[in-house]
């Protein structure tokens, strides 16, 4: 149930949830007799989202399920037959949508687990099989790794600042991208870091605990407030959280502590209040003092509105008394950076002969941009405590073995050079995941992707955490990789007279 698929949603199949041009490029292809060639992508994103200096990986769960299960259906078929071409033609031609109709994705697919702490240039997912059917998945795995990735991302930064401590609760449903933004919002909040959702639907898909509290309404629907906290604790003597801040806030805070008190006497505690406007951090002060004079230490102060996590980080240095943290609009809309701007990118392609590989590059006015041609992975060089070091991708396809001692070279200034230990230890960040279209081992439970995830965000230094200019850290290439991408890049480049 964990990894339940965000699939169900609309309709059962999702092979046409891609863009035109991957099903056109199909049909050349397989007209060519290409289809079949093999071939290598890799998914990959350039820059941390939100000026950040990391990025926690995820969605491989929800790709993984979009491609066990691709297929097109009699009714894409249809669909796909009915389109047509300028000229009134037939786009696709019956012996192709034939050949649609068997498909099976078979290819072998290379991944760093949910919740892994990433950086730019890293391929998250590599894949590798026959061209056609490489290339066709390219949107929907960019949609979803993208989105999740840039929200897991967001929910982490807002963990960070909430502490270990503390509760985070993702309510941000009702001001979503769409439902299956919202829906996909709330896994992916809940991978990075958020404790529950307020969302239902996301609840029953993903296994994510649901919590919520009560709106403004309740309490306006009721004479005075205190007889709408009375009939809240009646239907919930065990699960009340009451918002204290429809008329008066403080006066809420003593309403809310004279029902907890008359609560009491019947064996009930009150869970919590929440305050959702004003000034969040003088109003949590004094609410906290008033409750623990009413002999109520254990009562929470949960905290809504429009926060993120540089307002969380400013409310506790402010010495709010702040224990939960509701963050709706700021964390699933990713504010404030509407997308992350991962790619796919073709970087090798079987030899004629079936041997060997050719390597692939698309250049770019900027070398930044340039892809990086090769059978790649990622090895993260580990410090004292297990903490990254450094990572360098490598070409596990090229022609020499890696040297005992690798060079790290930055990508984009190649005089930034970074030597790595004899022995240093390392980890792999690409571990099979698919084999031949096969899952190779059960995936990790949601769950158990977010607690990796805290443990990767916390084993990374402050430095590299830090929302304002965080510190970089060292991506490189290993000097052979960069040696050669830049002999392709002199190749393909046009030599042009000044
Ligand atoms: N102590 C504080 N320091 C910094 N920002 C705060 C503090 N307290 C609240 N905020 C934030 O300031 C913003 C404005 O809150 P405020 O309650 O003044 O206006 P509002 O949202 O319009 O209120 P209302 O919901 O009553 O209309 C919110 O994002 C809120 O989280
Ligand atoms: O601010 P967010 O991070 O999105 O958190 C969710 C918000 O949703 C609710 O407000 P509601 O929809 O009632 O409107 P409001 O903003 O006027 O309180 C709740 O009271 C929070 O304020
Ligand atoms: O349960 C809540 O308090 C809640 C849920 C959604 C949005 N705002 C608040």
């Amino acid at each position: 149930m964990n990894n339940a698929p965000l699939s169900g949603l609309y309709q059962p199949s999702l092979a046409l949830l891609t863009d035109l041009y991957q099903l056109t490029m199909a049909y050349g292809y397989w007209k060519q007799g290409l289809h079949e060639r093999e071939a290598v992508f890799h998914l990959y994103f350039r820059k941390a989202p939100f000026n950040g200096g990391y990025a926690v990986a995820a969605g491989l769960a929800l790709a993984v399920d979009y491609l066990e299960t691709l297929h097109f259906s009699e009714d894409d078929i249809s669909y796909l037959a009915s389109l047509t071409g300028s000229k009134g033609g037939r786009l696709f031609p019956d012996d192709f949508l034939d050949y649609l109709r068997d498909l099976k994705f078979t290819c072998d697919v290379d991944a760093v687990a949910e919740g892994t702490v990433v950086f730019g240039n890293e391929p998250l997912v590599r894949v590798q099989g026959p061209l056609l059917q490489a290339q066709l998945v390219e949107t929907a795995l960019l949609t979803l790794v993208n989105f999740q990735t840039l929200i897991a991302t967001k929910a982490a930064r807002v963990r960070d600042a909430a502490g270990p401590d503390d509760a985070v609760l993702e309510f941000g449903l009702r001001r979503a991208q769409g439902p299956d933004g919202g829906l996909g919002a709330s896994r992916a909040a809940y991978l990075g870091g958020a404790d529950a959702t307020s969302n239902v639907l996301a609840g029953q898909r993903f296994g994510i605990p649901v919590r919520g509290t009560h709106a403004h309404s309740w309490v306006m629907t009721f004479e005075h407030e205190l007889d709408a906290f009375r009939a809240y604790a009646d239907a919930f003597p065990d699960d009340s959280v009451f918002l204290v801040d429809t008329y008066d806030t403080l006066d809420g805070v003593r309403h809310a502590i004279a029902v907890a008190l008359e609560m009491r006497k019947t064996g009930h505690e009150l869970g919590g209040i929440r305050l959702d406007s004003g000034d969040l951090a003088y109003l949590s002060k004094e609410a906290r003092k008033l409750l623990d004079a009413a002999g109520l230490p254990a009562v929470r102060i949960v905290a809504s509105n429009d926060l993120e996590e540089n307002l969380i980080t400013s409310l506790k240095q402010q010495g709010a008394r702040i224990d939960t943290w509701g963050v709706g609009t700021q964390l699933v809309t990713a504010y404030n950076q509407a997308a992350l701007g991962g790619v796919y990118k073709l970087a090798a392609l079987r030899t004629a002969d079936g041997q060997g590989w050719d390597f692939t590059i698309k250049l770019s006015e900027q070398q930044a941009k340039t892809s990086i041609p090769g059978i790649l992975q990622v090895r993260r060089y580990l410090g004292e405590a297990s903490q990254p070091r450094a990572d360098m991708i490598y070409n596990v396809a090229a022609a020499s073995p890696l040297p005992p001692a690798p060079v790290l070279i930055d990508p984009s200034d190649s005089t930034r050079r970074r030597p790595v230990h004899p022995g240093a230890p390392y980890r792999d960040l690409l571990a099979p995941v698919l084999r031949q279209g096969r899952l190779v081992q059960p995936l990790p439970t949601l769950a158990e992707s977010r607690a990796f995830a805290r443990q990767e965000v916390a084993g990374l230094d402050p430095s590299i955490r830090r929302y304002l200019n965080p510190h970089v850290y060292p991506v490189g290439l290993e000097q052979a990789l960069y040696e050669f991408r830049t002999q392709l890049m002199l190749e393909k480049r046009p030599v042009r007279p000044a």
